[in-house]
């Protein structure tokens, strides 16, 4: 079995993918099925999420998603784990548009044969998922901030890398071994998250404490898989697993 670390999405997955975003996309995708979200579709724009509503006005959709971090217009909510956890989703489809994570699972679902959505909350669930489903290749990808590497999605790699060594025997990567060396010298998750640019930048924008949210390690055993049947134009539909 393979296991590789991609730092940012390149594409050719033959088997599983697991899609980080850990500030903060994957960490509030694992908050709405928390907090009962039937399922959630990542749309490849925010038009698509709009258009999505207003063409299925009965089905009572809720939109997430950000733009430079802060909540889109004619959106319900924003990109916040801290949000997501604060309200009752039972019997919603969140749609959610982002940055840098949605795009990933797009990226992903071109050529991966099974798309989890992975964060440092769910990350043991997400790893042992990954384990059972697996036949030849475990792709951790990073989804970076503007196609540039983010600090917190490698060490999340790092986090999941090590849970996934420990269930049994793979050939690894460089970037896997990248991801396992910053997790060994990056502190806990608390300090990596805080050294982390995007950390600080969310910090600056009044969000701390999204990052402190990101930061909690296996709290949560749900892990956002892509269905089999997504049959949503423009939009990927996950679902707790
Ligand atoms: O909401 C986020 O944390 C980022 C957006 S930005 O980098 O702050 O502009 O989006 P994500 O897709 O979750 O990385
Ligand atoms: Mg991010």
């Amino acid at each position: 079995m393979r296991l590789r670390v991609d730092l940012l999405p390149h594409g050719n997955y033959p088997d599983v993918v697991l899609v980080i975003d850990v500030l903060r996309a994957t960490t509030t995708a694992v908050a709405y099925l928390e907090r009962g979200a039937d399922a959630l579709l990542l749309t490849s724009s925010p038009e698509v999420a709009l258009n999505l509503r207003s063409d299925n006005a009965e089905s009572g959709l809720l939109l997430g998603g950000e733009r430079g971090g802060l909540p889109i217009p004619g959106f319900d909510f924003g990109n916040s784990p801290v949000e997501a956890a604060a309200q009752n989703f039972t019997g919603k489809t969140v749609v959610m548009n982002t940055t840098n994570g949605t795009g990933a699972a797009h990226t992903a679902a071109q050529t991966g044969k099974h798309i989890l959505l992975a964060a440092l909350t769910n990350a043991h669930a997400a790893a042992r998922r990954a384990r059972a489903i697996a036949t030849e290749e475990i792709a951790l990808v990073c989804a970076g901030t503007d196609e540039r590497v983010s600090l917190e999605d490698v060490y999340a790699a790092g986090v999941l890398a090590e849970y996934l060594l420990a269930m049994g025997e793979f050939t690894i990567d460089d970037g896997a071994r990248i991801a396992l060396t910053m997790r060994r010298n990056a502190g806990n998750p608390i300090e990596a998250l805080g050294s982390a640019g995007h950390g600080a930048r969310l910090a600056s924008l009044g969000l701390g404490e999204d990052v402190r949210y990101a930061a909690q390690l296996s709290t949560s055993t749900l892990v956002p898989t892509l269905a089999d049947s997504s049959d949503v134009a423009g939009a990927l539909r996950f679902v707790a697993g």
